[in-house]
């Protein structure tokens, strides 16, 4: 029988993914002021085809056509995130109501539908005046985090099944700050280390401002984890891979579970770059949290000696190797190597070119491949005792991925971003039917 929604427990949370600046568009109204990510595309030979979130996929104005498209597919839920400069357009001080408004209205046409509404609260667009403070690098701004969670909190409740603190917390501190791919575009590496401290402590000082609001909703935080692989077995390789696994996946996953920093990594970075960590910080970063999202791409074929991977592997139009497996091993490592709570595959997907066929249909049958392999890892996960609740499709739209502006498209939907017209790709059709139970005869 071929891999069907039954093959998975019937609870099992299906969903697709957005995030605020990648679609909503409407990036001067109703109040929204700007934020890292306007400032960054401003800036010459940022976007690499000179674009920026003025419009994206209009989905400010078109969220309700958007929504009976998530309902069509059959999807029980939604994960999205909530743009900050639309809620406090400074930062701090002075709620913009017209900002929750949008986002009250967003949730309950989400009810309405039969979806749950699963929100993050930062997926990387920090108001501009903040950064004019220091942004991430500035511990006051973890303060005003918190105050802002608390803001969207009071006002959307337990409508929302699930808030994350964060979205990828590397891609804020490390690619935004070390790499500098990424608003605010920075290369200095105690920077993105401070960034990722006051990023682990404003998790955890929103968390303790949500747990006082009594939501029935799961509190919980995104990462993006990388399972790192030697290229071969010797002992260089090996030794690489331990440090990109550190670096990349246990500098996050160990203060927020295990309450510390992993000590291979702490000595490796050295006293020049380690961040500041204050009493108590920790305690508040490594509070109990109710869910872990992973967003899974691919995985890390690490070489010391710069041996490549072999002819014939497939890769995505990110350059990204499609590894199934890397998922259900990242999974089992995961429930092998901490005390885990419910797990969710908060994103997974991959970019193709896509093209609208003469027939007016996308057929992007790599897509489908790519989703039915990572559907079967993350089936073979449950199976070894995982505790994997939900898979997150990302995305629902094709929309601005970031430094590569339009040029790349995750989504199920195509869109024409000169017309805005949405068309429902082979993939989303493909889940359709993969999620439609048979009716008993
Ligand atoms: O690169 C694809 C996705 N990865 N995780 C964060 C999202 O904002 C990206 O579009």
């Amino acid at each position: 029988m071929p891999l069907s929604r039954q093959h998975f427990p019937s609870n099992f949370l299906w969903g697709t993914a957005t995030a605020s600046f990648q679609i909503e568009g409407a990036a001067h109204e109703d109040g929204r002021l700007p934020s890292i990510w306007d400032t960054f595309c401003a800036e010459p030979g940022r976007i690499s085809d000179g674009s920026n979130g003025d419009v994206a996929c209009d989905h400010y104005h078109r969220w309700e056509q958007d929504l009976d498209l998530i309902q069509s597919l059959g999807l029980s839920a939604y994960r999205f995130s909530i743009a900050w400069p639309r809620i406090i357009p400074t930062g701090t001080g002075a709620i913009n109501e017209a900002g929750l408004d949008f986002y009250d209205r967003l949730v309950d046409g989400l009810i309405a539908r039969g979806i749950q509404p699963h929100v993050t609260l930062y997926h990387w667009d920090l108001p501009q005046t903040l950064q004019d403070r220091g942004g991430w690098e500035n511990r006051d701004t973890a303060y005003a985090f918190a105050d802002y969670a608390a803001v969207v909190a009071a006002r959307l409740g337990d409508r929302v099944k699930s808030y994350a603190t964060f979205n990828e917390p590397w891609c804020v501190s490390i690619l935004s700050n070390e790499i500098g791919h990424h608003a605010p575009g920075k290369q200095d590496r105690k920077a993105a280390l401070a960034v990722a401290h006051h990023l682990h402590l404003a998790h955890g000082l929103a968390l303790s401002r949500l747990r006082a609001l009594n939501l029935t909703s799961q509190l919980g935080i995104v990462l993006n984890l990388t399972p790192a692989y030697p290229a071969t077995d010797n002992e260089a390789d090996r030794t690489a891979a331990t440090l990109a696994d550190g670096k990349g996946n246990r500098w996050f996953l160990d203060p927020i579970l295990k309450g510390q920093y992993p000590h291979d990594i702490w000595e490796h970075y050295g006293a020049e770059v380690l961040p500041n960590v204050l009493p108590g910080d920790l305690e508040l970063a490594s509070q109990p949290i109710d869910f872990l999202g992973v967003n899974y791409y691919s995985r890390a074929f690490v070489s010391a000696g710069g041996k490549t991977l072999p002819e014939g592997t497939e890769y995505t139009d990110m350059g990204w190797e499609v590894y199934p497996e890397g998922l259900r091993d990242l999974l089992v490592r995961l429930h092998r190597d901490y005390q885990l709570p419910d797990l969710y595959i908060t994103e997974n997907g991959a970019a193709y070119p896509d093209v609208v066929s003469e027939d007016g249909q996308v057929h992007d049958g790599e897509r489908t491949q790519y989703l039915q392999r990572h559907f079967q890892s993350a089936l073979d996960a449950v199976q070894a005792g995982v505790p994997l609740k939900g898979y997150f499709v990302w995305s629902l739209l094709d929309n601005f991925e970031w430094a590569f502006g339009y040029s790349k498209r995750f989504g199920i939907v195509h869109v024409d971003y000169a017309t805005q017209k949405r068309t429902v790709k082979d993939s989303a059709l493909w889940l359709r039917d993969f999620l439609r139970v048979p009716t008993p005869a």
